[in-house]
This record gives structure tokens, C-alpha cells and sequence, in this order.
């Protein structure tokens, strides 16, 4: 039986329906009940922080990535389209995968210079529906979403990567929103002797540092770049930047990147001696073939997806050595599995609460 007697949304204005007293005697279903009258929730960005930890979204994240790989899920590359007059581009992101019953799609607008109209760079909404039925279960606030399975893929990257020793020192480029979810998501792999921080402004350099956790988290702010790099066991490039800012001659050998910025085939944080030097580790082969400028620009060779790694198991120096390379790197684009995972995870609390 439909799950909307009623007939799902008027189909003139979209919104949806009030449940007429006729309609019960076709269903028994209280769930289609409660959504045929009053519509699909919408799971706020605050009650997705308490519903999920940033382990929880960790673990889901892991899982939907080896599913990736693994051919389990479906998944085309995103579609980007300009919003050429206003200088910002509209992304759609749908997913399916059975292994982890969940359907979704992202949209997100992605603009660079929104901070002086007082909005994020970064706006979505995750669309979740049941894959049995098609019907739209929740919407979902996609900033929260994309910052955590962001800054999750990157910890995923970095617990089949990370350097032996114990004491890192972690360096962020960028002092955005992502720079904060990846000083969470990054804690939970590794501890770190010092957390420094660059960007192009020390008031937004300090804001960033205090809202890691400042002396706590022993977080510090860094207005060079190449001081900040140098030495660094692990570098996070979380920056807008549209040109190589990182310069591979400034790192130490052994130095694991995951350079999440630079999601289009024009765009670059990172310089052609750093990529090239680099084990190269992606998210997706065919959303890199695509979106990542540092890779088709430099023209550097692909080790493996992440995926992979998860299946096989950790990547260290040793590999990176072996196939003539300095640095361990995973280039980061976003997937819509990643949306799509976490989405039905904090879907499925919402619903036990
Ligand atoms: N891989 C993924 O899944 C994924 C997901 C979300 C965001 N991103 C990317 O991560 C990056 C950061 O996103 P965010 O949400 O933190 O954005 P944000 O706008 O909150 O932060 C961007 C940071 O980059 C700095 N910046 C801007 N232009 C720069 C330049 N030319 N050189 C150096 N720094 C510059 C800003 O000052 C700010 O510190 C962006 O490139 C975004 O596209 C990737
Ligand atoms: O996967 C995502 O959600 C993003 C948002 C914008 C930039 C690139 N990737």
C-alpha cells in the first residue's frame, strides 16, 4: 500500500497534505499516518550534534567508503552547475546504497565570498528517503552533515595512514568551518603535542584556536605559512584558496596531507612538487578524474581510494617509499555516500528518541 492515501503532496503547490478521516480506512500505517500529515521532519543543526557524536559519524562514514569501493553503492559524480553573474555553483549529490539502507540526496550551493552577506561559503540540505518506498523520510540541515562526514572521511584517511610516532604535531591551512570540525574529527585518531592554525587573518586565526580549545588542546596560531608547515607530521588544507599555496619543499619526509580545499578542476592548494612527491590516495577515481585540479593539473599517478585502503589495510611510508615517494596524501572532493550514511544514521536516532 502507498505510503500517502492521500496522495503523497498536492501536486500543485508541493506542500504537503492534512490526512482527511477517509484516508485512515486505507491504512493501518501509524509512521504514514504521522508523515501524510504532517510532512517529513526537518532534523535541525543542533539536534543533529545530539543525536550523533563526531565517532559515531566516524564509524558510519568508514563503512559507507569501503561500501564505495567496493561497487555497493550508487552513486554518479555530483553535478556542479555557475551561477556565473553571482560567482558561486549549485551541487546535486544523490546516493543509494543496500548495504546501508539509505537513499539521499545533497544540494549545496558553494560561493567564496559569502562571509560579507553574513551567510556560510558552504549551504546544503540532505534529503533522506526510505530506498523501499521512495518517500522523502527527513530533511536535514547539510551544513552540520557536511561538516562532520568532512572532516570524518579525513579521520578515516588518517587512521590507515598516520605516522608512527605518538606525540604529531598537526597543522591546519584555513581557519573556517572546516579547520573546526577537523580539529574534532582529527583528535579522535591521534593526540597531538601542538595544533597550529594558519590563515590570512589573526583575529579569525585566534577565533578559530579558541574555538578549538586553545592552550587545552595545546592549539596555537600561525600567521606564516611555511613556518607553520615546516616540521608538521600532518598537514590539513581546509582553505578556499584558488592557486597552490603549500609548497612541497617546505614539508619533512614522511608528512601524511589530506587536502580537503580545492574541489574543482581550476582550483589548487597544493603545488606540483608536493603532489608529485606524493602516494595519493582519493576519495573517488572518477570524482578526482573530474573535480581535483591539484591532481589533473600536476598530473600526478593515483595509489588507490580510500575505500581500498580500508578493505586491505594501513598505508605507511614503507609503501610510499617503494613507489618512489616522499609524502602520504588523500585528496578529499566529498562524496555523497559520505551525506548519504550519515544522514540515515542521525534519521534512525532521531526516530529511537
Ligand atoms: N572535500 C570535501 O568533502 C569538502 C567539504 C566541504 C568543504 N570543502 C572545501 O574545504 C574548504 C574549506 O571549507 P570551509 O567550509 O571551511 O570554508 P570557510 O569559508 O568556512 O573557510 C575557508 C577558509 O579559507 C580561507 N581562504 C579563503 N580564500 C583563501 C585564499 N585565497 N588563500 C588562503 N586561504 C583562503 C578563509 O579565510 C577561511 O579561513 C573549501 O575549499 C571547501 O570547498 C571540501
Ligand atoms: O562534498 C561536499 O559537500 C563539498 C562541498 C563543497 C565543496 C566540495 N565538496
Amino acid at each position: 500500500m502507498a505510503p500517502f492515501p492521500c496522495s503523497a503532496r498536492n501536486s500543485l503547490n508541493g506542500s504537503w497534505p492534512r490526512l482527511q478521516a477517509h484516508d485512515l480506512s486505507h491504512t493501518s500505517n501509524l509512521h504514514s499516518f504521522v508523515m501524510a500529515s504532517a510532512g517529513p521532519p526537518y532534523i535541525s543543526a543542533g539536534k543533529i550534534r545530539e543525536l550523533v557524536s563526531m565517532l559515531d559519524v566516524i564509524n558510519v562514514v568508514e563503512k559507507g567508503l569501503a561500501d564505495f569501493s567496493n561497487g555497493k553503492v550508487v552513486q554518479p559524480v555530483r553535478s556542479f552547475l555557475n551561477t556565473t553573474e553571482h560567482g558561486g555553483f549549485l551541487g546535486v549529490m544523490p546516493a543509494y546504497c543496500y548495504s546501508s539502507n539509505c537513499l539521499a540526496t545533497k544540494v549545496l550551493t558553494l560561493y567564496t565570498d559569502n562571509e560579507s552577506k553574513g551567510v556560510p561559503n558552504i549551504q546544503a540540505i540532505v534529503v533522506q528517503m526510505d530506498p523501499s518506498t521512495g518517500s522523502v523520510i527527513a530533511l536535514l540541515d547539510g551544513v552540520t552533515i557536511t561538516n562532520m562526514r568532512t572532516a570524518a572521511a579525513s579521520a578515516v584517511a588518517l587512521k590507515y595512514t598516520k605516522p608512527p610516532q605518538s606525540d604529531l604535531t598537526l597543522c591546519i591551512v584555513g581557519s573556517g568551518v572546516q579547520a573546526r570540525a577537523h580539529a574534532e574529527a582529527l583528535r579522535e585518531i591521534c593526540s597531538y603535542k601542538e595544533i597550529r592554525v594558519w590563515g590570512r587573518n589573526l583575529e579569525r586565526i585566534q577565533k578559530c584556536v579558541a574555538d578549538i580549545g586553545g592552550d587545552a588542546v595545546n592549539a596555537k596560531p600561525y600567521q606564516d605559512l611555511r613556518t607553520a608547515c615546516e616540521g608538521a607530521d600532518i598537514i590539513v588544507t581546509v582553505s578556499m584558496a584558488k592557486e597552490p599555496i603549500v609548497k612541497g619543499e617546505w614539508l619533512k619526509e614522511g608528512t601524511v596531507i589530506l587536502s580537503v580545499g580545492a574541489c574543482l578542476p581550476d582550483w589548487r592548494e597544493l603545488d606540483d612538487e608536493l603532489m608529485n612527491n606524493s602516494l595519493v590516495i582519493v576519495d573517488s577515481r572518477a570524482g578526482a578524474m573530474k573535480e581535483a585540479g591539484d591532481i589533473l593539473l600536476s598530473k600526478c599517478d593515483i595509489y588507490a581510494e580510500v575505500g581500498e585502503v580500508v578493505a586491505k589495510g594501513p598505508v605507511n611510508m614503507e609503501t610510499a617509499r617503494s613507489h618512489g615517494k616522499k609524502f602520504i596524501l588523500f585528496k578529499s572532493l566529498g562524496l555523497a555516500i559520505e551525506d548519504a550514511v550519515t544522514g540515515q544514521l542521525i534519521y534512525e536516532k532521531f526516530n529511537q528518541k
